[in-house]
């Protein structure tokens, strides 16, 4: 053999040797991983706690490990001497909340009394809605229950995503006028007895949160919570992007906000309480937020002629946006009856919008990365797995964009079922021009199981961003405002002639150029959860 071939095959053993090195060091790694899950384990499942307390009016036998609390009853030997084997009853301790010592009290006795036991306060889950429920534990041995309260304060302070400090934003004007109230009577109370400490601003005007985000010290809270509607809500998800962008200086690109936003609901549709709670219900939001369940969700940019509009989940142009101005005229109405009020006015009045429709769709790939992503993993996709832009030009009676899949109890399966909150991806949803009567029947399947996108004038793609360009120069205003009358709201980017009105997150936004949406992954943590399907106990008569 020659010095060459020799060397070559000295260096293919080498290379050899090393991959099954790597491979027996690949495997060794794996095993240690797998030794310190199972150490954990056990550790957790060790017994911190043996004690006897009573529940109702029976002794058990109570364990207390690293997760759980759990009880058995203690049963008095039969007299044929069979041992009667009984199935503990348990709560994780990652749904217990507080803890307090409970201690009997004479009439008007603020402090001080005997030791009764402990009260554990818990999370109950039935099916989405979640529940405060009460475990008593009875020992009047105060010893023993100051042991037994000590440890289970102890292991509840390791949960670190539970919140201890939170500024709250309160809008009164929200839909029915009692966000004060709901907070007062379900969600203080929740956050007192979680010890969990707020500041609160109820909010006096549009836009109120977004100044006080701007500029007050948000480092010493550990998370902000809205109480209030759709508006409110997309108020402070754009404050709190656009508040991280300024103390990163970072104009240009979006940068994720360090505190999760919690949403009371109290608003009248709640798209994006249902999304991440699946019930429009306070005391669930609420529980979320005290148990400190953290949700990553994409968002969208909306910019125009290079300037940003605003941060958001979701826009509608054409249908969603005509629907939405003609309703915000009508301000003085209930808003049910605006609602239903606007969709037949527009639906009367249905034409299509003449523009130019691009969109980047995402590769599959990049789906199943999301798919699969931790949600600890922080990773920049936004510059992978695009294909080339898409362009369409016609008519279009609906164009929608949503990165989040807009549930609520009127679309319990979500106005976009296609897409989910962190799948890095925006469902793009363009109706294209057809019949009054073809359209209802697209409009109406939203309400029942499924089948809306299934109309040869639907189309939809997974998108990572979008460009709608209007070629009509005819807009919103000059159209309609001769049987309307005056405006009583002020839109948000105010245009010169005509502009055409987008419903971006429920809010009515007037642009008169072209509009570019970009999908921002998992840009904002929330409080909640995934879920497929919200609870719907409403019907929409009106078509
Ligand atoms: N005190 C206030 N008076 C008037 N508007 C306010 C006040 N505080 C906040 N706002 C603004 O009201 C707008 C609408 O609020 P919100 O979405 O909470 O109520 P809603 O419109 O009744 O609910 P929904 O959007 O579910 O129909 C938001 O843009 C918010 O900025």
């Amino acid at each position: 053999m020659s010095e060459p071939e020799e060397e070559l095959q000295g260096e293919k053993r080498e290379s050899t040797k090393k991959k099954k090195k790597e491979k027996r060091s690949g495997k060794k790694k794996k095993k240690e991983e797998e030794e310190e899950e199972e150490e954990e384990e056990e550790q957790s499942e060790c017994v911190v706690l043996r004690g006897i307390f009573k529940l109702g009016k029976k002794s058990h036998d109570v364990l207390l490990t690293r997760t759980k609390l759990s009880w058995t009853p203690i049963l008095p030997e039969t007299p044929t001497g069979e041992v009667c084997v009984v199935q503990p009853d348990m709560v994780l301790l990652q749904d217990v909340f507080a803890v307090k010592v409970k201690r009997r009290r004479g009439i008007g006795q603020q402090s001080g009394g005997p030791v009764l036991g402990m009260a554990l306060f818990c999370c109950k889950r039935r099916g989405r809605w979640l529940e405060e429920d009460t475990l008593h534990l009875h020992n009047a041995s105060s010893e023993h229950t100051h042991t037994w309260y000590n440890t289970l304060k102890e292991l509840l302070t390791g949960f670190s995503s539970r919140p201890r400090y939170l500024k709250v934003f309160i809008n009164p004007s929200s839909h029915k006028k009692d966000a004060v109230h709901i907070y007062r009577e379900h969600v203080a109370p929740l956050f007192k007895m979680a010890e969990i400490r707020t500041d609160i601003t109820v909010t006096e005007r549009k836009g109120h949160a977004l100044s006080v985000m701007k500029e007050c010290k948000l480092d010493e809270y550990d998370g902000v919570v809205c109480v209030g509607g759709d508006g409110s809500v997309a108020e402070l998800c754009h404050a709190l992007v656009l508040r991280a962008q300024l103390d990163a200086d970072s104009p240009e690109k979006p940068v994720k906000p360090v505190l999760p936003l919690g949403i009371i609901p109290a608003g009248s549709t709640d798209v994006v309480s249902c999304s991440v709670h699946g019930v429009r219900d306070p005391v669930t939001a609420a529980l979320h937020i005290v148990l400190g369940h953290l949700q990553q969700v994409d968002m969208c940019s909306f910019s125009s002629l290079g300037q940003l509009v605003r941060f958001g989940f979701s826009a509608m142009f054409g249908f969603g946006g005509r629907s939405l101005a003609r309703a915000e005229k009508k301000r003085w109405m209930p808003s049910s009856r605006r609602r239903e009020y606007a969709l037949v006015k527009t639906l009367a009045r249905l034409r299509p919008e003449d523009c130019q429709l691009s969109f980047l769709p995402v590769k599959k790939s990049n789906r199943d990365f999301f798919a699969h992503l931790e949600h600890d993993q922080d990773q920049d996709p936004e510059s992978e797995g695009e294909e080339s832009w898409t362009t369409n030009q016609g008519l279009y009676l609906s164009i929608s964009i949503m990165s989040i899949p807009c549930l609520s109890p009127h679309t319990p399966q979500g106005l976009a079922p296609n897409t989910s909150l962190a799948n890095g991806s925006a469902a793009l949803i363009a109706v294209g021009d057809t019949t009054r009567s073809e359209f209802i029947k697209h409009l109406k399947r939203y309400s029942s199981s499924s089948g809306q996108f299934s109309f040869s004038f639907v189309e939809t793609h997974a998108v990572s961003a979008v460009r709608i360009r209007p070629r009509s120069l005819i807009g919103w205003s000059e159209e309609d405002s001769e049987d309307e009358g005056e405006s009583k709201t002020t839109p948000i980017i105010q245009s010169q002639g005509a502009a055409f009105p987008w419903n971006i997150d429920g809010e009515l936004v007037e642009i008169s150029h072209e509009v570019v949406v970009r999908v921002h992954p998992r840009l904002i943590t929330l409080y909640g959860e995934e879920v497929d399907e919200a609870e719907s106990n409403v019907s929409c008569s009106c078509i």
